[in-house]
């Protein structure tokens, strides 16, 4: 996008994620958990764009964009100084914009959607075609989730799930209801944790039925295989998120779950037009601050 007498602007589009299964090791020596995470990415999406500025600034519009960090600990921030220190570049002189669709700390991964887009923006900004190996490689020091906003589509994670195997999915409706506040992933972890203890907790492994499920389209099969090991976490500190998941199956929805570390919560439905009827009884329910529709699986991060 060039203009005479206009700064060069780049846009990239990214998409929210919702986990169709996560399984949760016991946590480890550095504080993380090993996982089996199963991402989705949905077409409900962030847009980062990055325009040459005279310093790095960060801005942010949308409905929940007073909750977005504006300074240094935004994880756009931070990719663009990541991308600038390895390619040996002086720190970024950019102004970052993101056009904020995506629920803020729900668990769909939005901060680390624009992470993934602020990397691909700037590298093509700066003209520097980074290797995707090496563009993987710092998604996954930016945080865990990052390498999957960056690919999109299906995807198997393990270790802390920054290690990605694409798996197959067929093309599935979701409605997701948005919950009022949000809440902190590390808390949920401690949660979880804490309703371990004494526990003996497996290894995670990806569930060969689930992989089934995803990947022959078929939303009753795979309404029978989700599920979330952080939903006990999440439901200890959001008691109330159990109505809004029970409100999703009485108005027909195949199943619900905690999106991640929540507390958004993700109903899986069998088209479009049950989509639209569970997001109105939901809506309707007053259980929930807003609800949003969406299909996967979505592409990664994607110039415009
Ligand atoms: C739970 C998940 C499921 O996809 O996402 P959300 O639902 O929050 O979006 C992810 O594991 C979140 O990934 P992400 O939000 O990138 O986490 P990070 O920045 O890497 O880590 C934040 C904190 O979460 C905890 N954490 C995260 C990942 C992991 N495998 N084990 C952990 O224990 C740690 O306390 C860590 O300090
Ligand atoms: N670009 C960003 N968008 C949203 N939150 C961000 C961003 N960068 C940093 N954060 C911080 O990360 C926290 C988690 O946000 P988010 O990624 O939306 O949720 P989750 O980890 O539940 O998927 C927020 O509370 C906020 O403090």
């Amino acid at each position: 996008m060039s203009r005479a007498g206009a700064a060069r602007s780049v846009t990239v589009r990214v998409p929210a994620k919702v986990n169709v299964q996560l399984a949760v090791g016991a946590a480890r020596p550095d504080g993380f958990h090993d996982l089996a995470n199963v991402f989705l990415a949905v077409s409900l999406y962030d847009e980062v764009t990055v325009t040459p500025a005279d310093e790095l600034t960060v801005t942010c519009a949308g409905p929940d964009a007073d909750q977005v960090p504006l300074d240094r600990t935004n994880l756009v921030a931070r990719a663009a100084e990541t991308l600038a220190a390895r390619s040996g570049l002086p720190a970024p002189a950019v102004h970052i914009h993101i056009a904020k669709n995506i629920p803020v700390a729900g668990g769909m991964a939005g901060g680390s959607a624009d992470g993934a887009g602020a990397l691909v923006a700037c590298d093509a900004l700066w003209g520097l075609d980074t290797p995707a190996a090496e563009l993987l490689d710092m998604c996954a020091e930016l945080g865990s989730d990052v390498p999957f906003s960056l690919v999109g589509g299906a995807a198997l994670g393990t270790g802390r799930g920054e290690i990605l195997t694409p798996v197959e999915a067929g093309a599935f409706h979701w409605v997701f209801a948005v919950a009022d506040g949000g809440l902190s992933t590390p808390a949920v972890f401690r949660e979880f944790d804490r309703l371990a203890q004494g526990r003996e907790i497996p290894a995670p492994e990806a569930s060969p039925a689930l992989l089934a499920a995803l990947a022959s389209g078929d939303p009753e099969a795979l309404a029978a295989t989700l599920v979330n090991d952080l939903q006990p976490a999440a439901l200890s500190l959001r008691p109330g998120l159990a109505e809004t998941l029970a409100a999703g199956t009485d108005a027909g929805a195949l199943a619900a779950l905690v999106s991640g570390s929540g507390p958004t919560t993700a109903f899986l439905v069998r088209d479009a037009a049950s989509a639209a009827k569970v997001a109105a009884a939901l809506e309707a329910s007053g259980l929930c601050r807003a609800t949003r529709t969406a299909t996967s699986p979505a592409p990664g991060a994607t110039l415009l």
